[in-house]
């Protein structure tokens, strides 16, 4: 198909050739030794291509890691030492370059050591971001990173999007303008605003004001909404169940942010090593794919050159069908069908049914029962022009099931393997790009950067030109970098057109189920048009010659279009794999260094404002605590000096007050009338039941103060919590009637005071009163008998001996005995009328005896002011109970924070170096340049 190459344009195709007698140019040297065929190598004998075994050789030698992993990244160094062993790198002396031969070798040589260079450069970043990457899930683990929240307007939150990442923005800047935002996905994230890293910063422009005003605030985990949409690999979704964004949002805590930060960082690290495994693989997958009946299976077909899969006019392909050389399967050609839910292991036949290849017509179309199929089959075609058995990199062809509603979700998560290095999309030409493509070449293209398209039944189109245009225009806003080489990437075919060989064992001739596509002679072309080929207008438009000879002419075009494309494919899978296998592992690195980046600009911004709170709230505690400790000694000094000062007052009040009462009881006749002297008994005994009654009294009454002073003192400690616990000082409300309560009036019981006769008659008392008695009664008596003398001043007794002496012995005798009862008339009258002032005297003196063997003042005054401390004793243990725990929170708090200080301080470090090592490996990664060609190649060696 000349007439539709390049129109558009683009690059000259760097390989120059232009016929399929140039098709694997790089790898097929001109024919030396006229060995009629177009050979990998040029030197030695055989079919077998001497230099794809070395390149083979190299490539299985070199590691790529192994032990040049951290050699440096000299070229030097990259290079494996068995390559120049291996290689006949050409001896400069030997060295021709006139010899295309050499000159391709060299080619080759360059562009396998600048390949490996730049695979070991991708191979130490993948090391060191895996490295910062477990770093960071142990800081993540020690200080919760903050993470910036996602909130999704309604429109961009749409359920049904396909690739829930957001899209690879930032690191596609190709993009640009040209992109029309009418073809976005509906799930697209806004354009990235990477600059908005500061914390606090206004949420998103798309963000309405009323929605603002009324957003909560901000988890502190959550920050800088506008962040999250422009993560790309560090994307933690927050959708969950049927909570909103926002709800959700604020309903996770730091702890919940932090655990799905670490899956994510998890899956990343999982990713890279997968990504480094496929980097270090030399094998390769290449994904077809496209709408439903594009042609992909015709298009598979034509490839191998047999007709093995199945092509049918309606949907046929259901399940992924992997094309493998049959060397990877013991040279056995089979099918290994894969059932829905197995994992595949060639070496264990319970993972897999085999079959015939010629049964694949029913395996196809059976997706409920296998989700994959592999196919071993022979090339047929020779190592310089199979895609499959090319000599240098294991290729699998994966035919994919025709991308509609169902299935784009399962072929866009096949694309995005790591395994797929090329994605390989077939559309049609008549249909051009169906919205379902659309989508799917959009996302790939954010995955791979770059895509093969192959614009498949061309021959079925009249104005080629325009629909080359108007395809060419849709590559351009789906995939810019392609469209930027689609003179190499974008391919206008008609895949029936290509001679096939039947499958083995498959329908003979005819096609089978192909409804005719195809033209089934290895040998080339048929000569008739096969009937789908409007061309047949174009004869009757004028064009001059026979419509024979122009059907020829045009299946050779066709034929030599799609020799085209294959090699183009070749050297797209071969030689640029630096692109289609290196470019994800670039891509996804620059990715999630870009979000590593941000995350630590984020957090270490974060870190620092933290930084600052935590040091006010020091600046704060610290004081606080110090004033709580001081406070802790002094009020408890004050609460023990409070009780000690009540309980020795209420102590000496009480005994004060008991020992007067006690002493001065006798004094007085407390309000009982002496009723007579033949009622003398009960008078003493009335006399002492209110003795006792006042003493207990008096007891009450010392209690009673003794309540007065606890409240006091019990207010005192209040107001001492209150001045230093505030509100934290428990308002217990104290009663003080609950004092006192046990039965202390037992006081009649215990003083046992017999009331005797000797109690009626205070003798003692009539000795002391001798004078006044004198001078009443015995003066009286003896007065008259004995004379003045008596009267003189002496005793009565005195006065009766004087008597004695001045009447006589003899008078004496005789006034005796009248005398005598006269004197005891007047004792017996003195007596008996004494009784209500010496019974109160004798019975209080008798009480004061027994209380004092009692000891009842003391135990008294002790009991009262025991109550007195235990009443106190309460609200004292309750304040120093709290100033304790304010002193112990304090400390715990002061604790806490200094511990957050040294966590926020180290977490700042590392955030600090977490941007600088991201910003270094970024720049490694930058500086792997895929695009360029390697500088031999450039320098003229490619051809
Ligand atoms: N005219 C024309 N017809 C083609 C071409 N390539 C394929 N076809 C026909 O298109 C129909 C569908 O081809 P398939 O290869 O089965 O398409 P497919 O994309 O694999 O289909 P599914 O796997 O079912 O999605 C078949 O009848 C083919 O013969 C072409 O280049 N030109």
């Amino acid at each position: 198909m000349s007439s539709g190459k390049k129109p558009h344009g683009g690059p000259p195709d760097a390989s120059g050739e232009g016929s399929s007698s140039r098709s694997g140019d790089y790898f097929s040297p001109p024919r030396v030794g006229g060995s009629g065929r177009p050979g990998m190598v040029t030197v030695g004998s055989g079919s077998t291509s001497e230099n794809a075994r070395r390149l083979a050789a190299m490539l299985d030698d070199d590691s790529g890691y192994g032990g040049s992993m951290m050699d440096g990244g000299s070229m030097a160094e990259g290079w494996h030492p068995g390559l120049t062993a291996d290689r006949p790198t050409p001896d400069p002396s030997e060295y021709n370059p006139a010899n295309d031969t050499d000159r391709k070798v060299l080619a080759s040589h360059i562009h396998q050591l600048y390949y490996n260079q730049n695979k070991n450069a991708l191979g130490r970043a993948i090391n060191e971001t895996v490295d910062a990457l477990k770093k960071l899930q142990e800081m993540n683990s020690v200080w919760p990173a903050h993470y910036p929240s996602v909130q999704r307007t309604e429109a961009q939150a749409t359920p049904d999007r396909s690739d829930p990442r957001p899209g690879l923005h930032h690191t596609h800047s190709t993009m640009g303008g040209n992109f029309d935002g009418a073809h976005a996905p509906t799930g697209r994230p806004m354009p990235p605003q990477r600059a908005g890293t500061s914390i606090g910063e206004s949420s998103s422009a798309a963000e309405s004001s009323s929605a603002a005003s009324t957003r909560p605030v901000p988890e502190p985990r959550l920050v800088t909404p506008q962040l999250a949409q422009d993560f790309s690999i560090l994307k933690i979704d927050l959708k969950m169940g049927s909570l909103r964004q926002t709800e959700l949002v604020h309903s996770l805590e730091k702890g919940s942010i932090a655990a799905l930060l670490d899956g994510q960082i998890q899956k990343s690290v999982n990713h890279l090593f997968a990504l480094r495994e496929r980097i270090d693989d030399t094998s390769s997958k290449v994904l077809v794919t496209g709408d439903l009946n594009a042609g992909k299976s015709t298009f598979c077909n034509a490839l191998l050159r047999r007709k093995v899969l199945p092509e049918d006019q309606q949907p046929c392909t259901s399940i992924f069908c992997e094309v493998l050389d049959c060397r990877e399967n013991a040279g056995v050609e089979e099918v290994h069908a894969i059932p829905v839910g197995q994992k595949y292991n060639r070496d264990d036949e319970r993972t897999y049914s085999v079959f015939a290849i010629r049964d694949l017509e029913k395996i196809v179309i059976d997706d409920e029962r296998w989700s994959t199929c592999k196919i071993y089959i022979k090339d047929i075609r020779s190592v310089d022009e199979s895609l499959l058995n090319n000599g240098v990199v294991d290729i699998a062809l994966i035919d994919a099931p025709g991308l509609n509603k169902d299935s784009v979700i399962t072929t866009a998560n096949f694309a995005k393997q790591e395994e797929i290095d090329v994605v390989v999309f077939v559309v049609s030409a008549a249909n051009h790009f169906t919205e379902s493509a659309k989508e799917f070449v959009f996302n790939a293209a954010r995955e791979k950067a770059y895509m093969f398209i192959v614009v498949n039944g061309f021959d079925a189109i009249r104005d080629k030109k325009r629909a080359q245009e108007m395809i060419l225009k849709q590559v351009q806003k789906l995939s810019p970098a392609t469209f930027k080489e689609s003179s190499e990437l974008v391919h206008f075919v008609s895949s029936n057109a290509i001679p096939v060989a039947p499958a083995p064992g498959g329908p003979s001739g005819g096609g089978g189920s192909s409804g005719g596509s195809g033209n089934e002679n290895p040998d080339g072309p048929g000569d008739e048009d096969d009937g789908n080929d409007d061309e047949d207008s174009n004869v009757k438009h004028g064009d001059p010659g026979s419509p024979v000879d122009k059907n020829k002419g045009k299946e050779k075009e066709k034929i030599a279009d799609f020799e085209e494309l294959e090699s183009s494919l070749r050297r797209f899978v071969l030689e640029k794999r630096a692109r289609s296998k290196l470019a994800p592992a670039k891509t996804y690195l620059m990715n999630l260094l870009g979000d590593l980046a941000s995350l630590a600009n984020v957090n270490r911004d974060v870190a620092h404002s933290e930084l600052d709170r935590v040091n006010n709230d020091l600046a704060e505690l610290v004081p606080k605590f110090e004033q709580a400790k001081r406070a802790n000694d002094s009020a408890d000094k004050g609460s023990d000096q409070t009780i000690e000062d009540t309980v020795t007052e209420v102590y000496s009040s009480t005994r004060d007050t008991l020992n007067t009462t006690i002493r001065n009881i006798g004094e007085q006749d407390h309000g009982v009338i002496y009723p007579g002297v033949f009622s003398a008994y009960q008078y003493a005994e009335d006399l002492k039941y209110v003795m006792l009654q006042t003493i207990s009294d008096t007891v009450g009454s010392c209690e009673e103060h003794a309540r007065q002073r606890t409240v006091q003192g019990v207010n005192m400690i209040k107001n001492l919590g209150l001045l230093h616990l505030g509100n934290g000082f428990p308002d217990v409300s104290f009663r003080p009637e609950n004092m006192f309560k046990r039965r202390k009036d037992a006081l009649a019981r215990q003083v046992d005071v017999e009331v005797d006769f000797a109690d009626f008659f205070d003798f003692t008392s009539l000795w002391e009163r001798q004078e006044k008695v004198a001078g009443t009664s015995m003066a009286l008596t003896v007065a008259g008998v004995v004379g003045g003398r008596l009267v003189g001043g002496v005793g009565w007794l005195d006065g009766t001996l004087g008597a004695i002496k001045i009447m006589g012995v003899g008078n004496l005798r005789r006034l005796i005995i009248p005398g005598a009862v006269l004197t005891v008339l007047l004792g017996a009258t003195y007596a008996i009328s004494s009784i209500p002032h010496s019974l109160p005297r004798r019975i209080s003196n008798k009480l004061h005896a027994q209380l004092s063997t009692l000891d009842y003042t003391h135990s008294n005054a002790t009991r009262i002011s025991s109550e007195v401390r235990r009443a106190l004793k309460y609200p004292a243990d309750n304040l120093r109970v709290g100033l304790k725990r304010n002193v112990e929170k304090l400390q715990g708090k002061k604790e806490d924070t200094d511990k957050l200080k040294y966590e926020t301080q180290t977490a700042a470090k590392y955030f600090g170096n977490l941007i600088g090592k991201t910003g270094e490996i970024r720049g490694k990664v930058m500086r792997v340049d895929l695009e360029g060609p390697a500088p031999g190649v450039a320098a003229g060696f490619d051809g």
